[in-house]
């Protein structure tokens, strides 16, 4: 929140990181139980300025009330919800309780809790960890108006063949050998926003955010790979990232963009040798895996809005 003191602008907000909550949803009818654990980060955008010009702390609700908050309505939540529908709850607590919130932002990690199997079986209470997160930023306005945006972080891919890199610009700093073949690997980290505006939205027609979570790793992952025998050629992971955030689009409507951010991480051949003798050859087998550098490759797409016109 933005305020002109003095000479200066202020910009502010404050608020509680790092609250790491879990949450078990026990059903009364034996069933399988339900678990969650979420790292939790709030910022209040809110009138505080008097707490920094003047040491007013009469309008600063204190961090740990915030830290408090997250449990109390954990708490209250007798049903499971998504981390999404919980970042709408305490958006929409802090924004209604506290006059001097005009906005909240809600940020959420979930930790990668998996059901176990056993003997094919789901277990009704084992969970293990897995890999990759579910992340979430809710914003929420007094006015009612939200953003709502949904994410993975940490999705490590590879494949062993199926990808290539040519034809790129050459100078005379320029050593990389062009390849029809290599191997590609990445971690992906995705964020991408739902065309939801407004809490009435939400209320209106109940989402499963969740569900579509799953659906959205699903297509990246499947696009990434391509078909399980012979997958599909990446001639640059530029291209592969532009065909996964538009196969994204292309499949669900009410996502108005996505982000994708996809590392290079690099393996290279292995190629020893001694007195003008190889040791070692590479032959698409011996790679040493590397984690840096790494290449940095990101884009964001979103509807072309003239389209819809
Ligand atoms: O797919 C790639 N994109 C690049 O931009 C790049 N740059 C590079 O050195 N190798 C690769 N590979």
């Amino acid at each position: 929140m933005a305020s002109q003191q003095d000479a200066f602008k202020v910009e502010q907000n404050h608020g509680k990181s790092n609250v790491r909550v879990a949450r078990i949803w026990k059903n009364v009818d034996e069933s399988a139980h339900d678990f969650v654990e979420w790292n939790v980060a709030i910022k209040l955008l809110s009138d505080c300025i008097p707490a920094y010009t003047h040491a007013d702390n009469s309008p600063i609700v204190a961090t740990d009330t915030i830290k408090n908050t997250v449990f109390v309505k954990a708490k209250s939540c007798s049903q499971v919800v998504s981390m999404e529908e919980f970042g709408i709850i305490l958006g929409t607590h802090f924004t209604k309780i506290y006059p001097q919130v005009t906005s909240a932002v809600i940020i959420i990690v979930e930790k990668p809790w998996d059901r176990v199997v056993v003997d094919g079986q789901s277990h009704h209470h084992g969970f293990k960890l897995g890999s990759e997160k579910h992340t979430t930023k809710v914003t929420v306005d007094k006015s009612g108006a939200i953003e709502i945006n949904s994410g993975i972080r940490e999705l490590a891919m590879l494949k062993t063949t199926q990808s290539g890199f040519e034809k790129y610009f050459m100078d005379q700093y320029t050593t990389l050998k062009e390849a029809k073949e290599r191997m590609l690997a990445t971690e992906l980290t995705a964020s991408w926003s739902y065309e939801l505006r407004h809490l009435s939205d939400v209320s209106s027609k109940p989402f499963c955010f969740t569900k579509k979570y799953l659906d959205v790793k699903k297509v990246l992952v499947d696009t990434f790979f391509g078909p399980a025998k012979d997958g599909v050629y990446s001639p640059s992971v530029q291209n592969t990232l532009y065909q996964m955030a538009k196969a994204v689009l292309n499949r669900f409507p009410e996502i108005t963009s996505i982000q994708l951010n996809m590392p290079n991480l690099h393996f290279l051949p292995v190629n020893i040798s001694k007195n003008n003798l190889s040791v070692v050859k590479c032959e698409g087998d011996v790679y040493v895996a590397t984690s840096e550098p790494y290449g940095t490759i990101e884009a964001t797409l979103s509807r072309n809005m003239l389209s819809k016109l």
